[in-house]
């Protein structure tokens, strides 16, 4: 380890334990991204977290903290220090008569499934998958598939968070509202989210029953009852036999019937299908005919021919089988827009560009399906919305999720031109990205005029509770609007010297890591240490002005009042540091 950490450390409380490693290899559940942070800290108490924020406020360097590393893109790549909360995962409080759980940050999905099921309780909503750490969950904005149902987050009753300056911050709807709204889509970008709770619901049990539909009857059926007939609704389109397999379930008092095998949820079945995406690498022509292949083996190969029922516990029921690395490129629209944009891509997929309208040739492109097709209602929920929610707040919102996947981790060939065209169709028709995913051709000032006045208080709250930037990094540089500056506050003249800079992306020289993409951040506090022999260096760490009441030390300080100084302004001295100084 650096000597200079050590050095920090040593000044520090030598009764908190700071339990990390210098060898970890960070990488994206898909195995997209690599990074090699200079620190893996995996601490298991609040105080823990408050020092390793001290230690690197004073050691200058950023943190990112990471769940399960379900995002996609490079969301939680860094080489400076990656903080994980899979020590932190404890339930700490349940009452089952009202349904509120309060509970450690870093506690998985399946793992809170599990303990909350011996108390009758579940989470009311899921996506496709349960392997993500609550904290991962609520900062991207995951969501499930239900008409009656928001983002995974509504249920999320408060927040308590570790800031820039060390300390512990609870925000709800009514206690310090607007960082609430930041927290719950914060994106890592707001410091340490170390506490939830938010309301379960008593378990259930859905029955689901799935089938395959022309397209044009989804279509057709979009507005009269296709979203509406049952809770959850989710669909998959196969673009080129323009069919799609449409998933419903309700929640149910019948008895357990568990789900028949399918064709690839069998070792033969996965590996025949894993294999042909591998050969339409080199011959992408054959993937209309893997798309009719393999659906068929899993679905059946007419409208209506194979149905397919189960009933399980919500908890298993909900989830579905992701098969293999992917990329996802998901977009939330209004719902009636889907026919069209259904229609465009449909046609451009299949060559009719004059019905799609896209300015990107189809020609020799073929691509995996399924794309997903899933919805969501945000505007039933009366608490305060994310500012950075993605969904319409006025009405039923439409994802769809263009899933590429990745044979063997590597990339298919048709991914530049196919999200380049479909991402250009999803801002076309004033779609917005869900942050977790793999979006490329937004820039920061157009996501922000996305969110216009929501972004601008997201925004603001981030610049009030993490003055130096030690929660962002070249991910937040490059999709959100950000005061980056071009004063002379610090000797490299920006505003915010913490945030983390890409230095490059590599293929990852790893064996077995395929196409997978190396990130290496510019491990800047290098560059400042040296700069530190430089007269201009003389604002370094300690010129950052933290918020605290007048009359409180940093120790007695509740977060809320200091949060709410901070939020009027008003607060204006210097933090001393941290505890066991
Ligand atoms: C196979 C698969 C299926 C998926 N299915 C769905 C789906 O159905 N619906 C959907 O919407 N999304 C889906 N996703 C996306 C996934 O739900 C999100 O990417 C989610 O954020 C992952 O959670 P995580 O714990 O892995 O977080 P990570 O990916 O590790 O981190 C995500 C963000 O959360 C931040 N973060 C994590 N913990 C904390 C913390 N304690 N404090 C502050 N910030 C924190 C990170 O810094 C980062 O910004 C899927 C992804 C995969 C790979
Ligand atoms: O990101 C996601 O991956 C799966 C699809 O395999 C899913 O549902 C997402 O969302």
């Amino acid at each position: 380890m650096d000597p200079s950490i050590l050095r920090e450390l040593s000044k520090l409380d030598p009764a908190v334990p700071f339990r990390s490693s210098t060898d970890h290899l960070h990488h994206t559940w898909a195995k997209t991204f690599f990074s090699r942070p200079e620190l893996y800290i995996r601490p298991q108490t609040i105080p823990e977290i408050q020092q390793l924020v001290t230690l690197a406020r004073r050691c200058r360097r950023r943190i990112v903290t990471v769940g399960s590393g379900h995002s996609p893109s490079d969301l939680t790549c860094t080489s400076s220090w990656l903080v994980n909360l899979d020590d932190f995962n404890r339930i700490i409080s349940v009452d089952p008569s009202t349904g509120s759980v309060t509970v450690e940050a870093g506690i998985r999905l399946h793992d809170l499934g599990t303990q909350l099921e011996k108390h009758g309780l579940t989470l009311e909503n899921l996506g496709s998958i349960d392997s993500q750490s609550i904290a991962g969950v609520i900062a991207t904005g995951t969501h499930g598939s239900s008409l009656r149902h928001g983002l995974v987050s509504e249920c999320i009753d408060s927040l308590g968070l570790v800031l820039a300056n060390g300390q512990l911050v609870r925000c709800s709807p009514t206690n310090n509202p607007d960082l609430f709204r930041a927290g719950l889509v914060s994106l890592g970008a707001l410091g340490i989210v170390v506490e939830v709770t938010f309301k379960a619901t008593q378990t259930f049990n859905i029955a689901w029953r799935q089938e395959r539909y022309s397209l044009p009857r989804v279509l057709d059926e979009w507005s009269t009852g296709l979203w509406t007939s049952h809770e959850f609704v989710r669909v998959w389109w196969m673009p080129y036999e323009k069919a799609a397999i449409v998933w419903r379930a309700d929640k149910t008092d019948l008895p357990l019937r568990p789900p028949p095998t399918s064709f690839y949820g069998d070792a033969l079945g996965y590996h025949i299908y894993h294999n042909l995406l591998a050969l339409s690498s080199y011959v992408p022509r054959i993937l209309p005919w893997v798309e009719w292949f393999v659906f068929g083996m899993q679905y059946g190969f007419r409208a209506g021919s194979t149905i397919t029922e189960a009933v399980e516990p919500a908890r298993e029921g909900l989830l579905m089988n992701c098969l293999y690395s992917q990329f996802v490129n998901e977009w939330a629209l209004p719902l009636e827009k889907g026919p069209e944009a259904i229609g465009r891509l449909s046609a451009w997929l299949n060559g009719d560009t004059a019905t799609a309208r896209i300015p990107f040739s189809p020609k020799g492109l073929y691509v995996h399906c399924p794309v997903e097709v899933r919805v969501s209602d945000t505007s039933l929920n009366a608490k305060p919305r994310p500012f950075l929610d993605p969904t319409c707040p006025d009405g039923p919102t439409l994802y769809l999720n263009a899933t590429l996947y990745r044979p063997y981790l590597r990339d298919p060939p048709c991914k530049e031109r196919y999200y380049e065209a479909f991402e250009w169709l999803m801002r076309e028709m004033g779609a917005k990205p869900h942050w977790a995913k793999n979006f490329n051709t937004l820039s920061p000032q157009e996501l922000g005029a996305a969110y216009g006045s929501n972004m601008e208080s997201w925004m603001k709250v981030r610049s009030q509770v993490d003055v130096d930037g030690m929660f962002v990094g070249e991910w937040h540089r490059r999709n959100l609007p950000l005061e980056l500056g071009q004063g002379s506050e610090t000797p490299d003249g920006e505003k915010l010297p913490l945030l983390e800079r890409e230095r490059e992306r590599r293929k990852a020289d790893i064996s077995g890591v395929g196409d997978g993409v190396e990130w290496v951040g510019d491990r800047r506090w290098q560059v400042q240490a040296q700069a530190q022999q430089h007269p201009l260096a003389a604002l370094d760490m300690e010129k950052t002005v933290y918020p605290l009441p007048p009359d409180h030390s940093p120790s007695t300080a509740t977060s809320e009042e200091s949060f709410d100084l901070l939020a009027k302004g008003e607060a204006s001295i210097l933090l001393p540091d941290g505890p066991g100084v």
